[in-house]
């Protein structure tokens, strides 16, 4: 059966506060994901695993309240434990907050790509479920199509934006000079 026709988005966390339920190996590594997306992280877990004590996160040393909720604005579950994973989704719903419960779709309202970064480049990679062995695969291979000038023309071209801006009256304009310059770079 198919899932849901995902919506594609690019998320901006920086300073925005994130809620990780679980401390174990698999909240760790989303944790670390989210940090380098520069998101305000707090973990809420009786127990954690010693890396995350290592880690710029708040901590809160015991078991899930729905009030950890407040003024989050995304949740990712990663407990062992079917019931709190069910509550949190349930929670987070009943708020209209985005949340993820890692490696279940049916808890989700937003799921996790296989993503490759060479900054400012991203290339992410979804199945919609379907296999993320898969996507991984791909993510690899187009991983490859990506190379250090494409990430050094991509600065390029931002740094052109104001210039851009200032210079040609029309968005067309400007849509004809950024494509005249990328196809002049690439080919
Ligand atoms: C891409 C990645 C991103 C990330 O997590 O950051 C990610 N899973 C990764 C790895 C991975 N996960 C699994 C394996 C074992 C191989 C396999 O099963 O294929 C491997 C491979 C490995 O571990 O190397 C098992 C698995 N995963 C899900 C289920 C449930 C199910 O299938 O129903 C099961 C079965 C559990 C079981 O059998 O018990 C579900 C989800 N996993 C997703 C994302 C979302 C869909 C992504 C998409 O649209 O393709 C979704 C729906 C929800 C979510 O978690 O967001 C990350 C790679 C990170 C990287 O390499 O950078
Ligand atoms: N380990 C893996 O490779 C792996 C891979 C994919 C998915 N998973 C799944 O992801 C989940 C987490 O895996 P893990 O290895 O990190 O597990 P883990 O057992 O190491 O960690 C579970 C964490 O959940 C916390 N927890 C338990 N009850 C809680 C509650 N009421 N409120 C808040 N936190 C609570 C525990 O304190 C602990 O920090 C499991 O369901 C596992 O099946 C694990």
């Amino acid at each position: 059966m198919d899932g849901p026709r995902y919506y594609m988005a690019c998320l901006d966390l920086t300073g925005r506060s994130v809620l990780v339920v679980g401390g174990g190996r698999v909240a760790l590594e989303k944790v670390e994901g989210l940090l380098a997306s520069g998101a305000d992280v707090t973990v809420v877990a009786p127990q954690v695993v010693p890396e995350l004590t290592r880690l710029a996160v708040t901590l809160v040393r015991r078991g899930y309240r729905s009030e950890d909720l407040d003024g989050r604005f995304l949740v990712v579950a990663a407990t062992s434990t079917t019931s709190v994973n069910r509550r949190v989704f349930r929670d987070a719903e009943a708020r209209a907050q985005l949340c993820n419960v890692v490696d279940v779709p049916e808890l989700c309202s937003f799921i996790l790509p296989a993503v490759h970064r060479h900054d400012p480049i991203a290339v992410a990679v979804s199945t919609g479920g379907a296999s993320p062995a898969l996507a991984q695969r791909l993510r690899d291979e187009i991983a490859a199509v990506v190379r250090p000038e494409h990430a050094d023309l991509a600065r390029r071209l931002r740094a052109l934006r104001p210039f851009a801006q200032s210079h040609f009256a029309t968005y067309e304009e400007r849509k004809a000079y950024f494509a005249g310059l990328v196809a002049e770079a690439l080919g």
